[in-house]
């Protein structure tokens, strides 16, 4: 039975979803608090559905075996190590629409909280204190908004913002003008943006490009008393330079939802008068987290049961109808990688994969996938489908494929070409009742279904061969499940695939390549 873990709050919409698809489910949201119970946890979990209290490290993922999917109920996932599950073969997904208007409603609210000092008014008046001229605010009508980042929350808080009347600026470097355009958004340079806006509102993922992007630096030329609202990622503030531009006003006030380092206790920031600070509140509605939840448990079960794959971060897309489509295409694609894998010779510098017929209307990337990993097996450990195409691309091996309508013999075909310094070695697969068949090796024609133990030869095509052969095994103890022969030419060379019931030894395979019509001799294992 398939298995999933939940290690962080989930909404029971996910249990529920998971269970009618008869996985079993361990609902334990404190784990990810605790990694050493959670590594534990780990060990025969086939999917994991957390949201941001987990932290998949390289380590947790390596202490995962059987994990194929983290499912992340949300948008960020800079709390996984997406490198680490790529190379484990683990699909990372997220759901990145589920809680965008709520994040996006949290952001205005805490614009509006800022302006107003409504939490400290809040604070003073249930103190008896009726502080009427300390909370003098300030108005949102007429001013700017500078969004940083304006993807999926950016854009729904410039709507909103437009409709308080605001004027809606923002620096995107992703952000095409025309969509710009059609948001009603223009777009600045970071620095015009620091200079222009009233408000500043943080929407980009946290990475290497963004962090501390509201650096000292940039605290220094900001507009004086303008305002910042942070319900992104903490490490996009460099916090000690915020605290200080607070303490000489040249920041009127800053609204936080996330913090450098969560939970966030006693952090220094809290003392400061003009700062709203929630605890990562951005995502916390009932509507977005019965979305994330219903969403996320969808898709680690969709997964897991049909090899459908949505909103992957690190695998190409297939849909619930695709997938039983691609799937029987997938197994063809990987015998046909893997027979040329074991049989070519030196390093792997090109692969490519021709559709013809029906299966090049469907989608190439899960079987160009397969073929590339399965092809590179012999030769790199560490390669699956998830990271087979980035690991091809960073060791200079070119992925090529080609499509084409008609297939003269077969409903579809698949041939995988894989090359070397040495030469190329070419294989036709095709489907006979949904199971892959070898039906042509490079411009030989032959038939092969395929075994987990099979012998490849190539040889004179001169009486006598077969009988020798069948003398070699016969006398090894091996026996012949099926043989499959194909030639050019009579008298030319010939071609088997020999299924058999055991496997061959090494001494077996010598007294084979010994035998004076043998050009070679190669076991295959499938
Ligand atoms: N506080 C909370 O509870 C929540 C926080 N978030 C966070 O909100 C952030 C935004 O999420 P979405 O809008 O859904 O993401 P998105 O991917 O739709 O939008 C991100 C935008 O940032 C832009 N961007 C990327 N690099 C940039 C750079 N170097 N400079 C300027 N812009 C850059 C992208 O072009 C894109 O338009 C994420 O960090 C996410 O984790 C999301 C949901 C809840
Ligand atoms: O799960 C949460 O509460 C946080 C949501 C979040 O930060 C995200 O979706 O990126």
């Amino acid at each position: 039975m398939v298995k999933v873990l939940i290690s962080d709050k989930l909404g029971d919409d996910a249990v529920r979803i998971l269970e009618a698809r008869k996985i079993e489910v361990v609902f334990n949201p404190d784990l990810g608090k605790d990694p050493a119970a959670l590594k534990e946890a780990l060990q025969d979990v086939d999917g994991l559905a957390i949201r941001s209290a987990t932290k998949m490290t390289a380590e947790l993922i390596e202490a995962a075996p059987k994990l194929k999917v983290i499912g992340r109920a949300g948008i960020g996932v800079d709390n996984i190590d997406i490198d680490a599950a790529t190379a484990a073969g683990i699909a990372v997904m997220n759901t990145p629409f589920g809680n965008a208007v709520t994040t996006a409603e949290h952001a205005i609210a805490m614009m509006f909280a800022v302006a107003r000092k409504i939490p400290q008014a809040d604070a003073s008046t249930k103190q008896s204190k009726w502080e009427k001229s300390k909370f003098m605010g300030r108005e949102l009508f007429g001013k700017t908004l500078g969004l940083i980042g304006a993807g999926n929350i950016g854009g729904i808080v410039a709507s909103r913002a437009q409709g308080l009347r605001m004027k809606v600026i923002a620096f995107d470097p992703f952000l095409s003008e025309e969509k710009a355009n059609d948001m009603g958004v223009e777009l600045v340079s970071l620095n015009e943006l620091l200079q222009r806006a009233d408000f500043i509102s943080l929407h980009t993922p946290l990475n290497d490009k963004t962090r501390n992007i509201i650096s000292r630096e940039a605290l220094e030329v900001i507009r004086p008393g303008a305002f910042i609202i942070n319900c992104a990622r903490g490490g996009l503030i460099d916090e000690d330079a915020l605290a200080e531009a607070l303490d000489d006003g040249r920041v009127a006030g800053a609204a936080l939802d996330v913090f450098a380092e969560e939970p966030a206790k006693n952090h220094p920031i809290f003392e400061r008068e003009n700062v709203v600070v929630t605890p990562h509140l951005g995502a916390s509605t009932r509507e977005a987290q019965e979305n994330v939840a219903v969403q996320i448990a969808e898709q680690i079960a969709d997964y897991l049961l049909t090899g459908a794959v949505q909103n992957a971060l690190n695998m190409p897309s297939v849909t619930a109808d695709e997938a039983p489509k691609l799937k029987p295409f997938i197994n063809l694609g990987e015998k046909l990688g893997s027979l040329a894998g074991q049989l070519v010779d030196g390093a792997i510098t090109g692969i490519s994969v021709r559709f013809a017929g029906h299966v090049s209307e469907l989608k190439a990337g899960p079987i160009v996938s397969g073929v590339v990993s399965s092809a590179l097996k012999p030769q790199l450990a560490t390669v699956n489908a998830v990271n087979a195409t980035s690991l091809a691309k960073d060791r200079g091996i070119s992925i090529t494929e080609e499509k084409t309508e008609t297939s003269p013999n077969f409903g579809s075909t698949l041939t995988v070409k894989v090359e070397t310094a040495n030469g190329a070695f070419s294989v036709t697969g095709a489907l006979f009742g949904g199971e892959p068949r070898i039906v042509r090796i490079g411009d030989v024609r032959l038939e092969a279904s395929l075994a987990p133990n099979m012998l490849f030869v190539i040889n004179e095509d001169k009486p006598g061969f077969i009988g020798a052969l069948g003398d070699v095994l016969s006398d090894a103890k091996v026996n012949i499940a099926t043989f499959n022969l194909g030639r050019q030419e009579a008298g030319g060379e010939a071609m088997a695939l020999i299924a058999l019931d055991q496997e061959l030894s090494d001494d077996t395979l010598r007294a084979i390549n010994a035998l004076p019509q043998i050009k070679r001799a190669a076991p295959l294992k499938f």
